[in-house]
């Protein structure tokens, strides 16, 4: 599914428009009808938990008129097949919902429009809320404004009569969509504020009005939805944080705009499902494993982590490839680590660096990782690693001079933010793939802004860094984004809030470092390493009943 900005989204619109030469009108129609027909739905749903029926009611179903339609098995009509009102627009006492349709001047307004009329025609009450002097709207939601007009349908203007949310029994949010700038003004503040304030169930035309579609930063107000219908294409802000959550549940209904349109005007950004995993990522777990492999068909992984305080990180990475399918996992830690730590995960190899008895890392243990390397598929650093005297200048070395795919994670992130300037970049394009797996907080130091900013947009920074530094970038957080080198970006929706828990990261980074040694491209481990991740974490919260009771180490046990 792909994910787009509102620029995008009027670009993939025009394309339909003026060189498909399908009409905005059929378009508008397509939207609002998908929009009245998730309002069904939901009425459908609420009738069904019994909300407001009584038991005599339950089990009824009428068309339109408060005619029996569908007829069941048991009830044909007697000559030939079943005669089935539109199946999408019936319901159970059409009559006893009274629905606000709130429309701002703008196409968001159209649609409304469209979705009001359907919604007569099923046989809901409706009522028209204008933001503006309906006089305002102009092009195709004028003409359904004039249509609604036409129809009858009952209409308040903002400003001009009091609109008592406490009559209705749901509400159509169409004030504002991607043409949003800003903050919502005057009637469109007012009108949110007192839509949210009803408790009423609200369904969003496209977005919550309130909603920055590209970013989603939540203005203040915004609508809190119960579902929206979001049309034709996902959009960034519905799936980024905090904007997700005024979305509620997320119906994306196709309008007839060709989705692969997409990827022609603008960067291509797709939510990371199982079905992109495989599709476009080409990811192909049956073949991971060959019948006749051994050890060393899965590759070597050399993780240089831990330090004294933090030899746990090292220990939870090391032991997370070796979960990931790789064949062998050597950790190279300082050499006053090792008595501690022998023994406590056997099937890992471990390597000591000179470190003067300190427990800590040296500028001197470059060339020591360096060697091990050499006979090594991939090399992984940064858990648990520390800062250290000259430590830029070790990262600096191991980017220049090991041509092995490299992940960055946790404190190498910080060294790599003293870079310089223009980032690592400087340092040389590496030969082989290089994957950065940063918090917002360290990806705020890579870029030299605060954590706010970075969540502000976290879609438009993870691909620009990646883009302008030639790496593949995991940003990590709820909606975690992989962005590439080339500009395309995945957005994983597994997992969950029991995953911020100390070394969750370190497992991480352990588990691409072991997809990378299995012979998968950086954008492959990444981008299925974060879906493995949260998978896990899903999993291991079923098994201890609690997400907040949650270890690194369970998320790595339910690998
Ligand atoms: N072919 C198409 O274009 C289709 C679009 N669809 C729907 O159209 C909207 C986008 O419509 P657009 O007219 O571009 O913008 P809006 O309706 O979102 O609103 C613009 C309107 O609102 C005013 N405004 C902007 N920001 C604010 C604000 N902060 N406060 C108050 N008022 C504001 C502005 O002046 C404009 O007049 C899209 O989301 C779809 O819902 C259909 O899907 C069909 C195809
Ligand atoms: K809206």
């Amino acid at each position: 599914m792909f994910i787009v900005t509102a620029e995008q989204m009027r670009a993939v619109d025009e394309h339909t428009i003026h060189k498909l030469g399908i009409p905005a009108a059929s378009l508008m129609e397509n939207a609002g009808r998908a929009i009245a027909e998730e309002v069904i739905r939901l009425c459908r749903e609420c009738w069904k938990e019994g909300v407001g029926r009584s038991s005599e009611q339950q089990g009824r179903w009428n068309d339109g008129n408060g005619k029996r339609a569908h007829t069941g098995p048991g009830d044909r009509q007697g000559y030939g097949g079943d005669i089935i009102a539109d199946p999408a627009l019936v319901m159970e006492q059409p009559g006893d919902q009274q629905w606000y349709m709130l429309i701002g001047k703008g196409n968001n307004g159209g649609d409304g429009l469209v979705a009001a009329r359907h919604l007569v025609e099923a046989g809901l009450g409706v009522t028209l809320v204008y933001a503006d002097a309906p006089e305002s709207l102009r092009g195709e939601a004028a003409v359904q404004r004039d249509a609604a007009a036409q129809l009858g349908i009952p209409a308040l203007v903002h400003g001009r009569e009091a609109v008592d949310f406490s009559r209705c029994t749901g509400i159509v949010d169409a004030l504002l969509g991607t043409g949003s700038r800003g903050a919502p003004r005057g009637a469109y503040a007012a009108l949110i504020a007192a839509a949210n304030e009803s408790g009423k169930p609200i369904v969003s035309a496209d977005v919550p009005s309130g909603l920055d579609a590209d970013t989603g930063e939540v203005y203040e107000p915004c609508i809190q939805a119960r579902v929206t219908v979001c049309l034709a294409l996902l959009k960034r802000g519905l799936v980024q944080y905090p904007g997700a959550s005024a979305a509620g549940r997320i119906v994306v209904r196709s309008i007839g705009i060709p989705a692969r349109l997409a990827s022609e005007h603008g960067p291509s950004v797709r939510l990371l499902t199982e079905e992109v995993l495989r599709s476009a990522l080409r990811v192909d777990t049956g073949r991971l494993r060959a019948p006749d492999g051994h050890k060393g068909t899965y590759g070597h992984v050399l993780l240089a982590a831990g330090s004294l305080p933090m030899s746990g990180a090292g220990l939870l990475s090391a032991k997370a490839a070796l979960r990931a399918g790789c064949g062998l996992a050597t950790w190279a830690l300082p050499a006053a680590l090792l008595p501690h730590v022998i023994g406590t995960v056997p099937e890992l190899m471990l390597a000591a660096a000179a470190d003067g008895d300190s427990g800590e890392w040296n500028a001197a243990s470059a060339d020591a990782v360096l060697r091990l390397a050499e006979s090594r598929d991939v090399l992984a650093t940064g858990p648990g690693l520390g800062r250290f005297k000259g430590d830029t200048d070790w990262l600096r070395r191991l980017w220049q001079h090991t041509d092995r795919p490299l992940v960055i994670d946790a404190d190498a992130l910080n060294m790599l933010a003293d870079a310089g300037p223009h980032g690592p970049s400087d340092w040389g394009k590496r030969s082989a793939a290089t994957i950065l797996t940063p918090h917002p907080g360290e990806m705020g130091r890579l870029l030299g802004m605060s954590t706010p900013e970075v969540q502000r947009d976290r879609i438009g920074h993870a691909a620009r860094y990646a883009r302008e530094q030639g790496v593949t970038l995991v940003l990590k957080g709820a909606r975690t984004v992989i962005a590439t080198p080339s500009g395309e970006a995945y957005i994983n929706t597994t997992g969950h809030a029991g995953m911020a828990t100390g070394g969750a990261g370190d497992v991480l980074t352990g588990i691409i470092a072991g997809l990378l040694a299995q012979g998968l491209s950086a954008e492959q481990a990444a981008s299925f390493g974060v879906f493995l991740h949260g998978q896990a974490a899903e999993r291991a919260a079923l098994l201890r009943g609690d997400p907040a009771s949650l270890l690194a180490g369970d998320i790595m046990d339910a690998l």
